[in-house]
């Protein structure tokens, strides 16, 4: 397989423009594809601000910074893909958005050029169904805030190919991050075991149990989390974090993974969480 060099990210959002940044750092060409200039402009924004704030601790000179940003270009045509080595898709958490953007990708992408999604729960193997080369997609999940974590759980669907693996694998290092492996079943493994303590967080809010500030220090103080389970469902995003538990709840077929009514009532109302201005707590 050719060496990586050249990357398109899709989808501008929290978790597009943090993938962008982290592998322009390490040095890729990034293309930076959203439907709209405005939505790219949002993401290059937020991550000149990341740079800058780098600079002002002394981690990144203004050089490194201004070479970092030249390194990202704007797409707004998904026919960009023409010319890169790997694509990793950020959209949002809907299976029908994903099934559309790969069945074009693959149409567009020359025959060697990896499809990797960043998908929090959605099984890759059906991602990778609707296109003509299945064992060239893979899923690539990085963690909120990706400067920040240092975790890739990287999913195999059921005929991702061993190369395709080890290149994903080895980008990954390049990235300044940790692989792990993981088989593909619903959440894989960070939001099945992250998702279900959420859901119980906002079930103990909505019987009233507590409050929702007593809540999350509970888990802040008592178990040493650096976010309590509500502010890390705001941070996350709520419509994601119902995504999620509705697709554990479809994939698994287990009654303890419904998700908790009154998630459903504030994504329903458009409280989706810190991006939005309004989810468990106020922001601004
Ligand atoms: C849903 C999914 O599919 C999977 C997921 O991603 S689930 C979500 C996983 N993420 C988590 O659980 C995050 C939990 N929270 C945390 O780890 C921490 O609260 C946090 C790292 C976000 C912030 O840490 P903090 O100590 O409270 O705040 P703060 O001191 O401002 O930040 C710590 C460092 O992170 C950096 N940072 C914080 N937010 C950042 C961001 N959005 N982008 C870039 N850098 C950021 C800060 O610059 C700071 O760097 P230095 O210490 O080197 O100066
Ligand atoms: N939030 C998190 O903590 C994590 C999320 N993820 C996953 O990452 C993905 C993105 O999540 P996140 O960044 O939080 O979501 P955001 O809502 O912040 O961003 C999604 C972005 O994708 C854009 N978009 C939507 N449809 C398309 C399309 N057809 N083509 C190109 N761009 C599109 C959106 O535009 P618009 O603004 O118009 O909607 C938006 O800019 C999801 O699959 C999510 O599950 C993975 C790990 C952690």
């Amino acid at each position: 397989m050719m060496g990586i060099q050249k990357v398109m990210v899709i989808g501008a959002g929290q978790m597009g423009s943090g993938i962008a940044q982290v592998c322009a750092q390490a040095g890729y060409e990034v293309k930076l594809n959203d439907m709209k200039q405005e939505f790219f402009e949002r993401g290059y924004g937020v991550i000149s601000k990341n740079l800058t704030r780098d600079v002002e601790k002394g981690r990144k000179t203004e050089d490194e910074k201004a070479a970092i940003l030249a390194r990202i270009t704007m797409s707004l045509d998904l026919q960009d893909a023409s010319d890169v080595d790997i694509i990793i898709e950020a959209a949002v958490e809907n299976m029908e958005v994903k099934q559309s953007i790969f069945q074009q990708l693959d149409k567009i992408a020359p025959a060697q050029v990896i499809l990797a999604t960043n998908t929090s729960s959605l099984p890759i193997t059906e991602i990778a169904a609707v296109t003509n080369r299945p064992e060239q997609v893979i899923g690539m999940h990085f963690m909120n805030p990706v400067p920040v974590m240092k975790l890739v759980e990287i999913i195999r669907g059921l005929a991702t190919s061993d190369e395709v693996y080890k290149a994903v694998e080895e980008m990954t290092v390049e990235l300044a991050k940790t692989p792990v492996e993981v088989n593909d079943f619903p959440g894989f493994i960070s939001n099945r075991i992250l998702l279900p303590m959420i859901n119980e967080a906002i079930y103990a809010l909505y019987e009233g149990v507590a409050s929702k500030e007593a809540i999350d220090d509970v888990m802040k103080l008592g178990m040493n989390h650096p976010m309590g389970p509500l502010t890390l469902a705001d941070f996350i995003g709520l419509d994601t974090c119902l995504s999620i538990m509705e697709i554990l709840h479809e994939g698994l077929g287990d009654s303890k993974y419904r998700p908790c009514p009154l998630l459903r009532k504030y994504v329903a109302a458009g409280w989706l969480g810190k991006k939005s201005g309004r989810g468990f707590y106020v922001y601004e």
